[in-house]
């Protein structure tokens, strides 16, 4: 049997496992090779065209990259750099207190998960670190939750009784991030030519999550040790902050790692699967990693916005149709079930998944090379 030495990359994208060949030379495509850079200020604005413009410049990204730096968002500094601070008090307490919210005691899963508590490529030991999460919770005062919450529905969030001071910082973060949010997503509409307020009613108190995230310094300076395995996000779209490390990389066609550093003052901001599926894959959800080689403490702050639980979405109308779009793909789908079905499956040691194995992603590796040979 030939042996084959084509080298492949290996990740986790739409709840599966995959790969993709590494193309270098002749065989390469025509793929991005830097994140492109939108100026967002333009969404503030009163002017429709105005509005329009980002929009325009959005789409483009979101069809070729599936990744933008937003630049001129409305977030102060001061706010994000506070928010840091509380990060880093959060991450500095004693193991017990951040175990007293540990992510298995939650039924949402939301709360803290601890160094190589999740897997995403399957192999090594596991994610290089350590992460917090809250979201939606029509229980909290501070959501303004447009409905009653039902007497049998359950409290989402968790918060450490021997940190105060954090949940108002949280807040005063979540607060903001969301309100941007939802001037981005009137952005995606435009920039799919569908009227701006066409998510809105799929949006009325969406999933959303901040997660606070610590990466401590690889001992390793290879892929061998990984902060955050390759993957793509569950969400409608995610908006990253990084502090002032450098770890995360974006997968291009060829199978190469391309740089997304943080820049001053600016959002990272991605298309995750869902915004993915209900384009029919117009707007392409990117598989990304952390690698932190920086020999630093690295913090970051994703927040994921996706619809309603309960809405049920279907492709949008501008992205079915003749030619290089082609067929529907998917069918609808309830927002809430696929996105706890997604978290579900990043989590194999919940106790709801009763112990089910974790993913073996070399295992399809191996068996792909043979194919191929
Ligand atoms: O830490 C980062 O920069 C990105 C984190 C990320 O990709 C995720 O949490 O899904
Ligand atoms: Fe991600």
């Amino acid at each position: 049997m030939a042996v084959s030495n084509q080298e492949f990359v290996y990740y986790h994208a739409g709840g599966k496992r995959g790969s993709r060949p590494v193309l270098r030379g002749a065989a390469a495509k025509d793929t991005f090779e830097t994140i492109p850079l939108v100026d967002v200020s333009g969404l503030f604005s009163k002017d429709i065209a105005d509005r329009k413009a980002v929009a325009t410049e959005i789409g483009k990204a979101c069809r070729e990259v599936g990744f933008f730096y937003a630049a001129n968002h409305d977030i102060p500094d001061d706010v994000i750099s506070e928010t840091f601070e509380a990060v880093k008090n959060f991450f500095s307490m004693p193991l017990e207190d951040k175990m007293e919210v540990h992510l298995h005691k939650s039924a949402a899963l939301r709360g803290y998960e601890p160094l190589f508590e999740t897997k995403m490529e399957g192999t090594g030991r596991g994610d290089m670190k350590e992460a917090f999460t809250i979201g939606d919770d029509p229980w909290e005062p501070e959501q303004h939750c447009p409905y009653q919450p039902s007497t049998e529905e359950p409290k989402r969030n968790s918060w450490p009784t021997a940190y105060p001071g954090f949940r108002p910082q949280i807040y005063d973060y979540y607060t903001r991030v969301l309100a941007f949010s939802r001037k981005l997503m009137q952005a995606f509409a435009l920039a799919l030519d569908l009227p701006e307020n066409y998510f809105d009613a799929a949006t009325s108190f969406p999933m959303v999550g901040v997660r606070i995230l610590h990466y401590p310094p690889q001992e390793r300076q290879d892929a061998r040790d990984i902060g955050l395995g390759a993957h793509t996000d569950y969400s409608f779209f995610t908006l990253v902050q990084q502090e002032n490390v450098a770890a995360l990389q974006v997968l291009n066609a060829n199978g190469i790692w391309i740089d997304a550093p943080p820049k001053p003052q600016t959002y990272v901001v991605n298309v995750g699967d869902f915004l993915s599926r209900i384009t029919n894959n117009v707007f392409k959800s990117t598989v990304h990693r952390v690698l932190n080689k920086s020999g630093e403490e690295r913090y970051s702050m994703p927040f994921f916005f996706s619809p309603d639980k309960a809405a049920t979405l279907s492709t949008v109308p501008t992205c079915v149709g003749e030619g290089s779009i082609g067929e529907e793909k998917y069918e609808e789908l309830n927002a809430g079930d696929y996105l706890m079905e997604r978290l579900k499956a990043a989590r194999w040691q919940h106790p709801s998944n009763q112990g089910k194995p974790p993913p073996r992603v070399q295992d399809v590796a191996t068996a792909e090379v043979a194919a191929m040979a």
